[in-house]
């Protein structure tokens, strides 16, 4: 895995520096520095204790970690959630209860979420009339079919 320098302050001594669970993981975990509990369906931002400075053409994203959006219904509101390489402030993590009945309990300590270091680059926005041909055209938002049906309703469009 290639790697990057990232400076870290821990606002937070009590609080591990984030690290990768395995060497080929894309994100490493973060933590919650308070104890929450997330009743159904509502959401709470909670703190991770850390601050970093990501270099110039890279940005940090906030993911949900799979085993506890399965297990419990636990996610992050805005994921993934953006660091910018300019931001100093703590990276905060807007969490949600997906789940219908029953509240999430979440200790201090607690790996909520994961960061995923990337590159990334500026467009430079050049306006012109004309964008030119290609194989999907304007096609969006299912026009390759295979989406799921409403309950009731046919899996698949038939062509009669
Ligand atoms: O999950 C997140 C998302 C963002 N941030 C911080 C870092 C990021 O650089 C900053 C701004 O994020 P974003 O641009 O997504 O939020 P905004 O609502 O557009 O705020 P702003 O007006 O400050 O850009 O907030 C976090 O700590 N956690
Ligand atoms: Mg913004």
């Amino acid at each position: 895995m290639p790697t990057v320098e990232v400076l870290l302050r821990r606002l937070d001594p009590g609080i591990p520096v984030p690290s990768y669970a395995k060497p080929g993981d894309a994100g490493a975990d973060l933590v919650t520095t308070t104890d929450v509990r997330i009743p159904p369906g509502e959401r709470a931002t909670v703190g991770t204790g850390l601050a970093i400075a990501l270099p110039d053409g890279y940005a940090g994203f906030v993911h949900p970690r799979s085993g506890l959006a399965a297990r419990v219904g636990l996610s992050v509101v805005n994921t993934p959630g953006t660091i910018d390489s300019g931001y100093r402030g703590e990276i905060k993590i807007c969490l949600v209860n997906h789940d219908l009945r029953d509240a999430i309990e979440l200790h201090r300590g607690d790996r909520i979420a994961q960061l995923v270091v990337q590159r990334v680059e500026h467009a430079i926005f050049r306006e012109v009339t004309d964008l030119g041909g290609s194989h999907r055209g304007d096609g969006g938002y299912g026009s390759t079919g295979g989406h799921a049906a409403l309950t009731g309703a046919p899996a698949y469009e038939t062509e009669d």
